[in-house]
């Protein structure tokens, strides 16, 4: 696909997305995606960053397109970079636990409420099962992944790091 970057793009370059992962209680909301990157996985809500837009307020209004609802305050959990065949970001990752509304469809995504201990991660990104677990007990992480034909070929997660929300390009902490 033209203009899309692939494997090889500098990090520097990639395109900004979010993915906002809500928890309530004992259980924690997924979207089925109905179209675009990942479309048929288990995901967080999220989409890419428009531009003059904070990450924040991309997940902030990407939650509200997707599936109707507010989330009062999301909370930075950490950052990925990925590298795949065909689309290539950096993934700002949110935590929230609070939120108003109700969860709705929409031609993106039809909402999913799964159990926190029980993720069905078998839906999901390969790499998601990475770092998911350490967001939704409240942790921080940064990855770096790598994909080829869908495959996962380079994994690295760091947890326990701080990762400004502003700036922060290459989630490793450089800017
Ligand atoms: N869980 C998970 N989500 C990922 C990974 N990689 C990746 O891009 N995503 C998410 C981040 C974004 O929320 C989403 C890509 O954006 P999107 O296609 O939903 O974009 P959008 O809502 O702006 O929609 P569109 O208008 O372009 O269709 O995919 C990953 O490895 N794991």
């Amino acid at each position: 696909m033209t203009g899309v970057p692939g494997p090889t793009a500098a990090r520097e370059q990639l395109p900004e997305a979010t993915l906002c992962h809500l928890v309530d209680g004992d259980r924690t909301l997924l979207i089925r995606k109905q179209r675009g990157v990942g479309q048929g996985n288990l995901v967080g809500p999220g989409g890419k960053l428009e531009a003059g837009e904070t990450p924040r307020e991309c997940v902030v209004r990407e939650v509200r397109e997707e599936v109707g609802i507010d989330v009062a305050d999301p909370e930075r959990a950490g950052a990925f970079a990925y590298w795949a065949d065909d689309w290539s970001a950096v993934v700002h990752v949110f935590r929230a636990t609070a939120y108003e509304g109700t969860p709705t469809a929409s031609a993106e995504a039809d909402p999913v409420w799964v159990p926190v201990d029980d993720v069905p991660f078998d839906e999901m990104w390969a790499t998601d099962r990475t770092w998911l677990p350490t967001v939704l007990d409240g942790g921080t992480f940064r990855g770096t992944f790598v994909f080829h034909a869908d495959e996962p070929r380079y994994v690295d997660v760091d947890r326990g790091v701080n990762v400004p929300e502003r700036g922060d390009v290459s989630a490793t902490g450089r800017r």
